[in-house]
């Protein structure tokens, strides 16, 4: 008899814990690690995330630890959830312990600032494990969704195909979807980028403009994403697909997303101090938003939204104002 995959997920936040409840509802033998001993007792003792997903029952094959040996030990995928800013300290403690022939998994949806990497080149960089033993899942995917079992897709990404289709088996569930894709710098651009127009949706949201502003920059918004991944090697039409618009879609529709709410509480007029108090979980484009726009310095891309992003959010520019100057560029024909 062969036995159930093993599968190691670092990081206990929402979407660690929603995706561990992915893999365990496969059929997979799921560990999840957390840093605070506490809330891996919690999740052992209630199968629930008091801190992150409280409400959601988990299966009870979900283990929890605060052991990162024990956690790592054997597993044929290790899964890791945290900060993308906080990735390369995390990993470099971890890379010791991980299984020899294991598949690292990225779930997440940022640029690492100062080096501009995506999270799977942070982690080619730190464990030294080749591209074709990283893989991606992204997509449409926010966590409390998930956890209510709604029907979802998503997008299992790695160089080597056969290596996402075992991923592919090992998530599949009648309520998550994943499809396999090659192109990991497409579909890791989506999920970053994403974030940063959910950032400028919620600005728009919050200052009381409407739908016709939410679709201009969710498209022209898609369209900067595209320069950027095409002058990055990505193929143009992975941001057609569920990395892309489908996660941008989700992401500026819903109050669940912590980038939309984020950017809603500054265009209401919150200061940068005032929306990050609130702020209990991670919002990725906060910091990402400066490694994007380093990235297209890097490649000599114009990405008007980004940048406008940036102004708000780190240089005190007035929502008012930043607008004001986004839409008085000069005009310019649609494809570019
Ligand atoms: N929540 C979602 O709906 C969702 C969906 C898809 C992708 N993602 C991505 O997944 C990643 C994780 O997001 P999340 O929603 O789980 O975040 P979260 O804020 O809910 O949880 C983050 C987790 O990382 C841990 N953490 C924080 N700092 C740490 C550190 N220095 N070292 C180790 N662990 C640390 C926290 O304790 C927590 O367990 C992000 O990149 C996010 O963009 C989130
Ligand atoms: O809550 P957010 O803004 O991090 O978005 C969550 C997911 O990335 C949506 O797919």
């Amino acid at each position: 008899m062969t036995r159930p995959v093993k599968t190691a997920v670092f990081g206990t936040g929402s979407w660690g814990t929603a995706f561990a409840m992915v893999l365990a509802d496969a059929g997979c033998d799921v560990t999840l690690w957390g840093r605070r001993a506490e809330l891996a007792d919690a999740i052992n003792s209630t199968h629930t995330n008091p801190d992150y997903l409280p409400g959601v029952e988990l299966p009870a094959t979900v283990r929890a630890t605060a052991d990162v040996a024990e956690a790592a030990a054997d597993a044929d995928f290790t899964v890791l959830a945290v900060p993308s800013q906080t990735l390369r300290g995390n990993l470099a403690e971890w890379a010791p312990l991980l299984a020899p022939d294991t598949v690292l998994v990225s779930l997440m949806k940022g640029v690492e600032l100062g080096s501009a990497m995506r999270m799977s080149e942070v982690i080619e960089d730190v464990t030294k494990v080749g591209e074709d033993r990283i893989a991606i899942v992204t997509g449409p995917n926010l966590a409390r969704e998930i956890a209510a079992r709604q029907p979802a897709a998503a997008v299992v990404a790695c160089r080597d195909e056969a290596v996402a289709q075992r991923l592919q088996v090992a998530c599949h569930t009648p309520y998550f979807r994943p499809y396999t894709n090659t192109d990991v710098v497409g579909c890791e651009l989506g999920g970053a980028v994403k974030n940063v127009i959910g950032l400028a949706v919620g600005i728009a949201d919050g200052m009381g403009l409407g739908d016709n502003t939410k679709g201009s920059l969710i498209t022209r918004g898609l369209a900067e994403t595209t320069r950027l991944g095409h002058a990055m090697g990505a193929d143009p039409l992975t941001f057609s697909g569920l990395a892309g618009l489908g996660d941008l879609v989700a992401t500026c529709s819903s109050p669940l997303s912590r980038n939309h709410t984020f950017g809603t509480n500054l265009g209401k007029g919150m200061t940068l101090e005032e929306t990050i108090a609130v702020t209990k979980q991670t919002a990725e484009g906060v910091k990402s938003c400066e490694s994007v726009l380093d990235l297209a310095r890097r490649h000599g891309i114009d990405m008007p939204i980004t940048e406008t992003v940036v102004g708000i959010v780190h240089e005190g520019k007035p929502p008012v104002v930043a607008l004001k100057e986004l839409m008085s560029r000069s005009a310019k024909p649609e494809r570019r």
